[in-house]
């Protein structure tokens, strides 16, 4: 009979205090094999201390992660051995070149890659015997994730890969998650730029204040947290209008422009705009809504410091997203 596998990562009420500062509060989250998950959110949510905990860099005050169902506390060791890690903020040693470093990075693992196509692979093909120590940030970014590849992890852990990548070095991180994907490995990896996160992400955790706020895919945030554009052609359009779309619920702004009505509310909210316009008086020709960008719902629920009731939300469950219950 066939087991089912266990997920690439488990964490299960993962709880961190540094003294009086409480960095996690109790999060849940599932990282499923084959998936590229962005953990967002923004200066000192605990993106870091979350990464920390799985590799054992850190241990829990509360709960625990599992890593292909393996106790990432209880035995570091082999999770360690399946995970390629691009550490946030990482030092080089000095003296050692870089084929050094890959060097190190085989031996750790007992892994046989060729370290020269590694760093060829990271776009540091010529730079092999230069001493890592000299490296701009960018380059050191590469050599980091030369090392990260190193015995084809199942797991790759980015900590803020982008971290003084050029648009060269970030679009190779972006092909190289891809290629990674391919292969099997599930990759998760944390930022808190947007853009790169929403080009290669299957799924995204935002992270406020400790507190895990949403998980979803890109699309199900769009729909369920953020705050669009709508513009409603109405002939009438009677001037009591912007009022009666301002007193509803979720909208935060209405005017009149050339004719049209514009407003800016929180997706389920467009649904009431319509009928309250209809309710004025309106004959609404045509409206059209551009789709909430990843922005806006990043704003939406990081900007009153996570205030989403500790709660992570789905598109199913909308009605718990901050600002947008029916
Ligand atoms: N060793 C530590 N001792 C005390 N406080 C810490 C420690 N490590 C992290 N913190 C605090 O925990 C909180 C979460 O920090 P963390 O580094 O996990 O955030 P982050 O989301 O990774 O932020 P960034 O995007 O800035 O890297 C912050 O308030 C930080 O100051």
């Amino acid at each position: 009979m066939a087991t089912e596998s266990p997920p690439a990562v488990d964490i299960d009420g993962l709880h961190k205090q540094f003294g009086d500062l409480t960095a996690l509060r109790r999060i849940d989250l599932t990282v499923q094999r084959g998936e590229v998950f962005g953990f967002l959110g923004p200066n000192g949510a605990g993106k870091s201390t979350t990464i920390d905990c799985l590799l054992d860099y850190l241990r829990p005050t509360e709960g625990r992660v599992e890593v292909f169902g393996i106790d990432a506390q209880e035995e570091s060791g082999r999770v360690r051995q399946r995970v390629g890690v691009l550490p946030d903020g990482y030092n080089t040693f000095t003296e050692y070149t870089a084929r050094e470093h890959v060097e190190f990075a085989i031996e750790s693992k007992d892994a046989d890659d060729d370290p020269d196509a590694l760093l060829d692979r990271v776009g540091l093909a010529g730079e092999e015997e230069r001493v890592a120590d000299d490296f701009s940030k960018g380059m050191t970014q590469r050599l980091m994730l030369a090392m990260a590849l190193v015995g084809d992890p199942d797991l790759l852990v980015l900590d803020e890969p982008s971290t003084g990548l050029d648009p060269n070095g970030v679009r190779l991180m972006r092909e190289i998650v891809r290629e990674e994907t391919e292969r099997g490995a599930t990759v998760f990896f944390s930022s808190h730029i947007l853009d790169q996160v929403e080009r290669v992400s299957d799924r995204v955790g935002i992270l406020a204040d400790g507190e895990l706020v949403a998980v979803d895919s890109i699309e199900g945030l769009r729909g369920a947290g953020a705050v669009a554009e709508l513009t409603v052609h109405c002939d009438p359009l009677p001037t009591d209008s912007v009022g009666a779309v301002e007193a509803l619920p979720d909208v935060e702004s209405a005017k009149i422009e050339e004719g049209r009505l514009i407003t800016t509310c929180a997706g389920p909210a467009k649904v009431r705009v319509l009928d309250a316009l209809r309710d004025a008086g309106a004959t609404i020709q045509d409206f059209e809504s551009d789709a909430g960008s990843l922005e806006s719902v990043f704003a939406a629920y990081t900007d009153n410091g996570g205030d989403g009731g500790g709660t992570a939300t789905t598109s199913d469950d909308a009605a718990a997203v901050p600002g947008v219950a029916e």
